[in-house]
């Protein structure tokens, strides 16, 4: 149910008409002692120009937060979505369906969310994440614009185009083509795409069905779009324009009408993709956050993908026991019988950056679900030792107990006590590599190109040189790259610089 709050006292009438309408007072509510759901959409109605809402309360709502103002209300509506207002619309005389339509589209997308989150199985109640499926879900029931999905590697572009074929009214009924770019083979002309007559080229011993005209009347999802060849842009976009293609070897142009969701971790417009396409692509642009943006859905992800594993790794069995609990929220960790989480576990979880995203959490799991025994928490030791936080170990900190008469020596302590936390915990490789990683990754994010990335990869590798004493097949093999390559990179920065003549030696 949508709420409302009145900035300033309103008339009886207008208070009893939204009330008639559905709405619950908030502040009524609040009166009452009972709270208003915190995530539901709301409306906040200005009935003076001089009661202006508080920013914090309209910012801190995890709904989306509607202000009216009433007729001869004239606030700065820019400054109001500045301050964490979804929307702002003018009422004019007694007429309140702005507000009524408005709020009734956010209930329907809520309600979309949980229902197609629990049905694709996405986990996730974190604000990030609930905020990317609401705009998702919006694009994909009330538009027809191809969508483009930006974001890491497992970070979840594919589980969001189900959601977007599911969604969409018109595409659901028909089928979903999942096309990986990297796998598409340039010698075949396309042929996944196009699909080809028989003997169109050497092994084509029989006529093959493309992506396009699978995709018909339904969805196309083309993952890693940014790696498609160059010649193959040009036939998608003619696809994408006129809804035709051909099939290799075929003669006549045919149709094909499928909604284009296309996904990438890099950015499209930098050099080697067509600007052309990218705007056809890009009419909807969406991220998907990193799960180091949203550490709350760490642990419910970590225990839905352990109740996974007990079902067998069954992942239809896992989702089909989540659809049938419908008291449980989507999203939500309690919705499995999966084993608790012990605290060190949690924030050692919690702690890392998860440069594999979901994927890399998945995969642990497993790891993780093959150490586990019994229904006790999941405790330190059922991480493998190489998925453990590094820790230094130093000398034993152990204090020995206060002794008191008759004297008697404090034990020689000899097991070593683990102290001093590193700065990275659950690292991947050795520091360099993953010092070079994240180095890679925060270019990549930051969408930098390629010269910018060099650049910055060559300040790691050069403190790599460095750090194995100027020793480059030591660096060189570290870093997984030739000791001329690296030799290259770190040159002007690890030789010794000359000194500068006009600089004064002494000070
Ligand atoms: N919110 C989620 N809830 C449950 N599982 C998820 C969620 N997000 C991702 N996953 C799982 O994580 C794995 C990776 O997700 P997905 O394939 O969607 O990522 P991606 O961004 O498309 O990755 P890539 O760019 O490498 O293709 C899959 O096994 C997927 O089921």
């Amino acid at each position: 149910m949508a709420w409302f709050r009145v900035a300033a006292p309103c008339r009886p009438a207008t208070r009893a008409r939204l009330t008639a309408a559905g709405l619950r007072d908030a502040d009524a509510a609040d009166a009452d002692g009972r709270a208003v759901a915190a995530d539901e959409p709301g409306v906040v109605l200005l009935t003076d120009p001089h009661a202006a809402p508080d920013p914090a309360r309209l910012a801190d709502s995890p709904g989306r937060v509607l202000v009216a103002l009433a007729p001869g209300v004239d606030v700065d509506p820019w400054s109001l979505l500045a301050c964490g207002a979804a929307d702002v619309v003018h009422l004019t005389g007694d007429d309140l369906r702005p507000v009524l339509d408005r709020l009734r589209r956010w209930q329907d997308v809520d309600e979309l969310v949980r229902a197609e989150a629990r049905r694709a199985g996405a986990i996730g109640t974190s604000s990030a994440w609930r905020l990317f499926l609401r705009d998702l879900v919006e694009v994909a029931r009330w538009s027809t614009a191809p969508v483009l999905l930006l974001g890491e590697t497992g970070a979840g572009k594919e589980v969001a185009a189900h959601i977007v074929h599911r969604v969409d009214l018109r595409r659901r009924e028909h089928e979903l083509v999942l096309l990986d770019c990297t796998t598409v083979v340039p010698t075949l002309s396309g042929s996944e795409f196009f699909g080809h007559e028989k003997g169109a080229f050497t092994g084509a011993t029989t006529a093959h069905e493309g992506a396009f005209a699978r995709a018909d009347g339904g969805t196309l999802f083309l993952d890693e779009v940014g790696e498609l060849p160059a010649a193959l842009q040009a036939a998608l976009l003619r696809v994408v324009q006129e809804g035709t293609y051909q099939t290799v070897g075929g003669t006549r142009r045919r149709r094909t009408d499928f909604r284009l969701v296309a996904a990438t971790h890099r950015d499209l417009r930098t050099e080697g993709f067509r600007a052309d396409l990218y705007h056809r692509l890009a009419a909807t642009t969406l991220r998907v956050p990193p799960l180091r943006e949203r550490p709350d859905d760490v642990l419910p992800l970590f225990r839905h993908f352990l109740a996974e594993q007990r079902l067998g790794g069954d992942v239809a069995a896992v989702r089909a026991a989540v659809r049938h609990r419908p008291s449980v929220e989507a999203g939500s960790d309690e919705a499995e019988d999966a084993p608790e989480v012990s605290r060190e576990v949690a924030d050692a979880l919690r702690g890392h950056d998860w440069p594999g995203n979901v994927r890399e959490l998945r995969q642990l799991a497993a790891r993780v679900a093959a150490r586990h025994v019994g229904d006790g928490p999941v405790t330190p030791g059922d991480l493998p030792p190489e998925d453990r936080p590094v820790r230094a170990v130093t000398a034993p900190a152990v204090t020995a107990p206060a002794v008191t008469a008759p004297a008697v020596t404090a034990p020689t302590v000899t097991a070593p006590a683990v102290t001093a936390p590193h700065p990275s915990s659950l690292t991947a490789g050795t520091p360099w590599e993953s010092g070079l990683e994240s180095a890679v990754r925060e270019a990549l994010s930051a969408g930098v190109g390629l010269q910018e990335l060099k650049a910055r990869t060559a300040d790691v590798a050069t403190r790599v040189a460095l750090d194995v004493g100027g020793g480059t097949v030591a660096a060189a093999r570290l870093l997984g790259v030739s000791r001329r390559a690296l030799g290259y990179r770190t040159a002007a920065r690890a030789r010794p610089q000359p000194t500068d003549p006009s600089s004064d030696a002494s000070s």
